[in-house]
This record gives C-alpha cells, sequence and structure tokens, in this order.
C-alpha cells in the first residue's frame, strides 16, 4: 500500500479531541464563522479547537476562547455540557463541549466585536435562533442545541398518593396541577401510576403552555386524535422527551450486556431524560447516549442525579451532597440536572458544581 493510502487510513482512524466552547450572555450565544477551506467549512460554529496534548479539556478551552476571541473566561463558571463523537466520513471528532456565561462587563466589552483575533468573522446570535437553526452548524452540533434547549429548571409533578386523603385523588392531582404549575415550564409527569395516561393527557390539554416529559413506555398514542389540537398546536407537540427510570435505565444496560436477552426498545421518537444515582447507572447512561448517536436515533438531552440533599418524598435515600454529586457529574457524557432537596435559586450552587438546571417538585411551580 502506498505510503498516501497508508496516511489516508491513519487520518480516518484516528480521533480529534475538541473542546469547544458555547459562550453566551443571557440569551445572546457567540458563533464564529468557519472558513470555506476549513474542514466543515462555511458553516457557523462555536468558539472551539483542538485539545493539545497534556491538556484537559478545561484548559483547552480556556486557551482557545482568549486565542481566538481575546475574552479571558478562567474565573468565569466553565460547566460540561456533554461529550460526543462524530464520524464525518473524512475525520473523526469527540466533542467536549462547555458551557459558560459571561458576566455583563464582559459582554458590554465584546459584543461589538465583528471579527476574532484569528480574522474570523463573529456574530451574537439569540437562542431562539440558534435552536431553530437559522445559522448552519456542523452536523455534530444537531446534539449540541438539543442539550441547549433543556431549561435551567425543570417541574416534577407530585405523585399520586400524594393526594390519597382526597375523595378524588385523581381529580385532585389535576386540579392541582392545572392551577399550580408555572407558564411556560418543562414538567416532568412523575405520577408513579400505571394508570395515569389519562390524567397526564388532560393536564396537557389544559395547559397546552407546558412542555412535558412522559414516561417512555407510557402509550400517549390517544394524543395523536385529529381533535387534539389546541391553541393551534397538536397536544402530542407537547411531549419534548421521554424519560427512563433508574431501574429501566439498568435493565436496559443488563439486556445490552447479555446476547441472549432482546434488547429493549426504547423511543425512537424522542430525546430521553434518564435517571441516575450512582457511577455505575451514569456509565450506562453514556452507553445509552453513544448507542443513540451511532444509531442516528434522537439523543439523550440530560440525566436527573439525585438525590443531592435530604428530600421529604425520599427520606430514606442516602444523600449523595454536593461534592460527591459533583464528581459523578463529571463522569456523564450529557447535560446533569439537579435534583433532591433543591430550590430553583439553588441554579448557580449547581452551576458551580457542574450541574445545567435543578428539577423539583414543592418549591418548582
Ligand atoms: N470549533 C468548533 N469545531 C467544531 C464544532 N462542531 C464540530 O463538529 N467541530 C469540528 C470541526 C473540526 O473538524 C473540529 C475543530 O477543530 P479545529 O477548529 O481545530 O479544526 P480546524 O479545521 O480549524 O483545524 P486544522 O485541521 O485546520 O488545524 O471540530 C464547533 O461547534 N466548533
Amino acid at each position: 500500500m502506498s505510503s498516501k493510502a497508508n496516511k489516508n487510513r491513519e487520518s480516518q482512524k484516528a480521533i480529534v479531541n475538541v473542546a469547544v466552547a458555547v459562550i453566551h450572555h443571557k440569551d445572546q450565544y457567540l458563533l464564529g464563522f468557519r472558513d470555506a477551506a476549513q474542514h466543515q467549512g462555511n458553516r457557523y460554529e462555536f468558539v472551539g479547537g483542538k485539545i493539545d496534548n497534556n491538556e484537559s479539556g478545561e484548559q483547552a478551552v480556556i486557551r482557545e476562547v482568549a486565542e481566538e476571541t481575546g475574552i479571558a473566561i478562567q474565573d468565569n463558571t466553565i460547566v460540561k455540557l456533554g461529550r460526543l463523537h462524530h464520524d464525518y466520513g473524512d475525520k473523526q471528532v469527540s466533542l467536549q463541549v462547555y458551557k459558560i456565561e459571561l458576566t455583563t462587563a464582559q459582554y458590554e466589552q465584546h459584543k461589538h466585536c465583528q471579527y476574532g483575533l484569528e480574522g474570523q468573522a463573529l456574530v451574537w446570535v439569540n437562542k431562539r435562533d440558534l435552536l431553530t437553526e437559522q445559522y448552519p452548524l456542523p452536523a455534530a452540533n444537531k446534539t449540541i442545541l438539543e442539550w441547549l434547549s433543556v431549561p435551567t429548571t425543570i417541574a416534577i409533578t407530585y405523585p399520586l398518593t400524594h393526594f390519597k386523603t382526597h375523595s378524588d385523588p385523581r381529580s385532585a392531582w389535576l386540579q392541582y396541577h392545572q392551577e399550580n404549575l408555572a407558564s411556560k415550564s418543562w414538567v416532568y409527569m412523575r405520577v408513579k401510576d400505571a394508570m395515569s395516561e389519562d390524567i397526564v393527557g388532560r393536564l396537557m390539554r389544559q395547559r397546552p403552555d407546558i412542555s412535558v416529559i412522559v414516561s417512555h413506555d407510557a402509550d400517549y398514542s390517544f394524543l395523536m386524535s385529529k381533535d387534539l389540537v389546541v391553541e393551534n398546536k397538536h397536544t402530542s407537540e407537547q411531549i419534548v422527551a421521554h424519560h427512563l427510570t433508574h431501574t429501566t435505565l439498568m435493565q436496559w444496560f443488563d439486556s445490552i450486556q447479555d446476547s441472549s436477552a432482546s434488547t429493549q426498545l426504547i423511543s425512537h421518537t424522542h430525546p430521553l431524560f434518564v435517571s441516575c444515582h450512582d457511577a455505575a447507572s451514569i456509565n450506562a447512561a453514556n452507553h445509552l447516549a453513544s448507542t443513540r448517536l451511532q444509531q442516528q436515533l434522537p439523543p439523550v438531552i440530560g440525566a436527573f442525579l439525585s438525590p443531592i440533599l435530604m428530600t421529604q418524598t425520599h427520606p430514606h435515600a442516602e444523600p449523595l451532597g454536593w461534592e460527591t454529586w459533583s464528581s459523578l457529574a463529571q463522569l456523564a457524557d450529557m447535560p446533569i440536572i439537579g435534583l433532591g432537596g433543591l430550590s430553583p435559586a439553588m441554579i448557580d450552587q449547581a452551576l458551580t458544581y457542574g450541574g445545567i438546571s435543578v428539577a423539583g417538585i414543592r418549591q418548582f411551580y
């Protein structure tokens, strides 16, 4: 084989490790433009570049942002959003993606810069335009946009048993959530009752403003009915993701280890959230995330990692505490959502410890 062919083979096999910086100030996000001559050229990109040998992803992201934009981010909170592998055919990349919020002073200083330090065009775009793909990005970034769609707070419904003293618990559950859920919130419908589809469906019809996460194995096909168009939106569109409990996630993982068992089919239609409590379940979640990317299925967009603190709903579960939670969060290839004894105001603490959102029941409505 010629040395050129050998070289081609080598370059196809080698995975390029890249640090990617999602830099934003509130809803304004910074994009660069990739020159036509570059790999994946003539597209927008997040600031970033190759991770050097002996450099961590975080060190690389600080260096790349300084080299490309002159913005010094070493004192900002740098949160790992996720890691993903993408095969472009001519090149394989492993992206380590970080989210960095600039201070108002940093943003004011750089918001009018039209060119970066390497002569590349820079542009600030609003989040809605970014997520609706008004700015073409490399294909691998599709997953990053899905990760960014996850809001900083997620409300979780009370279990049906919370209303067990009421004469009609299902009506009480429905009325409580209909009246109390915050406008336009993302809500994880955790009813903990096998026969809950009808009340979840009714809540969705009564509150067309909310986006919902539902159990991956519940049957919501009735929401596809032609009649269920509320405020110009089809009710089924309210389902933004499916959810896998810790138990289901581990069952899926066990089934892929055991070649004689049939692997559980998990939603081909929606992105996924999973629940994790320890390193083993995060490992399973990482396998699930990479399997879905390989199969070009909607990605895993978040993992609820719990319990951080003592909770009233799970009084016997040993809390992880912030330090352990943080080291587990670092292992995950997807955005981490803090859960267990938190309030929405604890988002800054969650960011500092490596999470991107907080979730909960009582204080989140
Ligand atoms: N910076 C950046 N790179 C991205 C993004 N999405 C994505 O797939 N990539 C890919 C494109 C490139 O193959 C690689 C980035 O490496 P790079 O910026 O050092 O690549 P380059 O072409 O400038 O480097 P070179 O080979 O010319 O030295 O990661 C993104 O949002 N930002």
